[in-house]
């Protein structure tokens, strides 16, 4: 549900950013470099009004002149003045490092963006398309070009923008990769929203910062470049540039050292300006990141025990089930080339308004066959057999190896939602509790962004929050852990699914408000007459909720049923221990004679 993610999910981006220029603030040397750098680019946009001269008129009675009161800065060797010169010099100089820096930006992001989050063949064919043109000298390539192409300096330096776009390439495919598991990526895919979205909103702001910093860096770095080039002589004596300016003066060095100052300053407090900048930013982003990111949990791997495929009773009546998992197995390939088997032959059903309880110990395979449900599994997983259906929609279909995302994408927000068991890691640290809470109203139900805001601050409403406009403006960080797991319930039922997955959703919240969340999640599943599955090790929550359930050990189904009768008379000996271990010797019967269960 989350609509965007940054960063840290326990460091809050937006206080992330805000900290960055406070201590961008208190960095004098920072500062000074801002304000030089804004100087430069001002002054070169009022090149034509500070102009004192035409920048290529040249005053042959005036050659070599010095500083006068007519030409501050004194003229060249044709008797053009300086300063003029040096004013449009700004100008072509800072917008062709500027190409090249976008032309960078612009292969370098997108590019490492698709193959950061889609891997596959892409990923592979830029990562040999990068290797390719890092391995290239670049500055025989720019003569080269210069050779072919003549003296332009925007063509060299959208040809050095091609060669610098592996650094952006790098620099975005890393970041992405680091973030592309985390749970508020997959809370954003479960929520409906499109590849594109989630990559342009929440992934392309993990990697908004490095650009920055990086863009900085390439800028001075074309400058120097480019002025390099000219200094040369290889530039276009006609265009006036900082390299040319440097190329005429050195050519009259011993008659006038004067001329040489000038560019020279130019190209140094620039470059120096902005690796000053750079590196500015660089700090104030690690100060301000000292917290380590959550990651998704993995659990060790542990060998599953041989298939004993028990299945769900109801399981073969396949057609009139919300959802129906038919002898679902999952592995993961391993380095010696044998598979690990997760989940082995697993059947479920489950029907419109009823609640099904997962349980099992910890590594039975309960989240891989909720994940496999959701569309969520790792890329490494492979789906070994079986069938996944979702109302009429096969999301597995038998003999495929995936579970189709075209498919799932189309149900997600209506037809099946999640609710997770980190709320704090699902909610994206960039946004508003209430744009996080919009975004997927108006994007499945196709409603206005007003009517969505209202129903927004109605849910919160119904999930038991006491100021719902504060919350709605809040960010995830100002809110506490149980309002969080509130938030994502109201997220998950605001497109109002048919099917809502719930993975051990009170885990993580205190026990004080495991209950009040277990209730409302009751209420809203009979309200809105929603199928639910609840992913949980705890018999407890089984018994407070759950219509039937399946119990799992070591990927595969032990036993199933109606929740009473595995309570009263559990047939599997490890059903008996993990009564036995959840309930603590306090009797379950006790529970149930008061039950409201069907
Ligand atoms: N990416 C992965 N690669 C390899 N094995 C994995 C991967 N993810 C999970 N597994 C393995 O799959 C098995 C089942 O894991 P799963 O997360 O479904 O367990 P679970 O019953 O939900 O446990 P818990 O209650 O602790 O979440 C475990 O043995 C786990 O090690």
């Amino acid at each position: 549900m989350s609509e965007a993610i940054v960063q840290n999910p326990q460091v809050p981006a937006v206080v992330a950013r805000s900290g960055v220029v406070k201590r961008l603030a208190k960095n004098p040397l920072a500062i000074l470099a801002l304000l030089l750098l804004a100087g430069t680019v001002v002054a070169s946009f009022l090149a034509p009004v500070l102009a004192t001269h035409d920048p290529n008129f040249g005053d042959l009675q005036a050659v070599l002149a010095g500083p006068s009161a007519e030409h501050i800065l004194g003229t060249d060797s044709l008797g053009r003045d300086v300063f003029s010169r040096l004013l449009f010099a700004s100008q072509v100089t800072l917008a062709a490092a500027a190409l090249a820096a976008v032309v960078a930006i612009a292969i370098g992001v997108p590019a490492g963006l698709l193959a950061g989050y889609h891997g596959g063949w892409f990923d592979g064919s830029a990562n040999w398309v990068t290797n390719m043109l890092m391995s290239l000298p670049g500055i025989i390539v720019l003569l080269a070009v210069r050779a072919a192409t003549g003296p332009s300096v925007w063509i060299s330096m959208l040809v050095f923008g091609v060669l610098l776009a592996p650094s952006f390439y790098r620099l975005t495919r890393t970041a992405v990769k680091s973030v592309r598991n985390e749970l508020y990526v997959d809370a954003a895919r479960v929520s409906g929203l499109s590849d594109t979205r989630i990559m342009s909103r929440h992934i392309f702001s993990v990697v908004r910062a490095p650009i920055i910093i990086q863009t900085a860096n390439v800028a001075g770095v074309a400058i120097a470049i480019q002025s390099g080039l000219e200094f040369l002589g290889l530039g276009d004596p006609l265009v006036p540039t900082w390299g040319v300016m440097l190329s005429d003066a050195f050519r009259n060095v011993y008659l006038t050292p004067l001329l040489l100052v000038w560019p020279a300053l130019a190209i140094a407090i620039t470059t120096v300006c902005l690796a000053i900048l750079g590196n500015a930013l660089r700090d104030s982003l690690e100060d301000g990141q000292k917290v380590p990111r959550v990651r998704k949990p993995r659990l060790e791997a542990s060998a599953p025990a041989p298939s004993a495929v028990t299945t769900d009773t109801a399981t073969n009546a396949v057609s009139d089930h919300l959802l129906v998992v038919d002898g679902l197995r999952i592995g993961y390939p391993q380095a010696g080339g044998t598979m690990k088997t997760v989940v082995d032959g697993v059947s479920l059903h489950v029907d419109r308004g009823e609640v099904l309880g997962i349980v099992g110990e910890s590594g039975s395979g309960k989240s891989q066959t909720a994940f496999a449900i959701l569309g969520l599994l790792p890329d490494t997983a492979e789906i070994l057999g079986g069938g996944i259906t979702i109302g009429s929609t096969r999301t597995v279909t038998p003999g495929s190896r995936q579970v189709s995302q075209a498919r799932i994408a189309a149900l997600r927000g209506k037809g099946i939602a999640y609710i997770p068991q980190e709320p704090m890691s699902n909610l994206d640290p960039a946004f508003t509790i209430g744009y996080q809470l919009v975004r997927p109203m108006v994007k499945v139900l196709g409603i206005s962004k007003a009517e969505a805001r209202r129903r927004a601050l109605e849910l919160l409403v119904t999930v038991g929050i006491v100021n719902p406009q504060r919350t709605f403006d809040a960010y995830p960080h100002e809110i506490s852990g149980g309002m969080a797991q509130r938030v994502l319930i109201a997220g998950a039922v605001s497109c109002e699914p048919d099917l809502l997955i719930a993975d051990e959703p009170t885990t993580a919240l205190d026990v004080t408000v495991q209950a009040e969340v277990l209730d409302l999640l009751r209420d809203l599943q009979k309200r809105l007459g929603m199928g639910m599955i609840i992913v949980t090790h705890n018999f407890g929550v089984v018994s407070d909720i759950c219509d039937r359930v399946v119990v799992m050990k070591d990927g595969t189904l032990a036993e199933g049923g109606d929740v009473r009768t595995i309570l009263r008379a559990p047939q599997h000996d490890y059903t008996r221990q993990l009564l036995a271990s959840t309930l603590e010797g306090k009797l379950p019967m006790s529970m149930l004679t008061t039950g409201t269960k069907a």
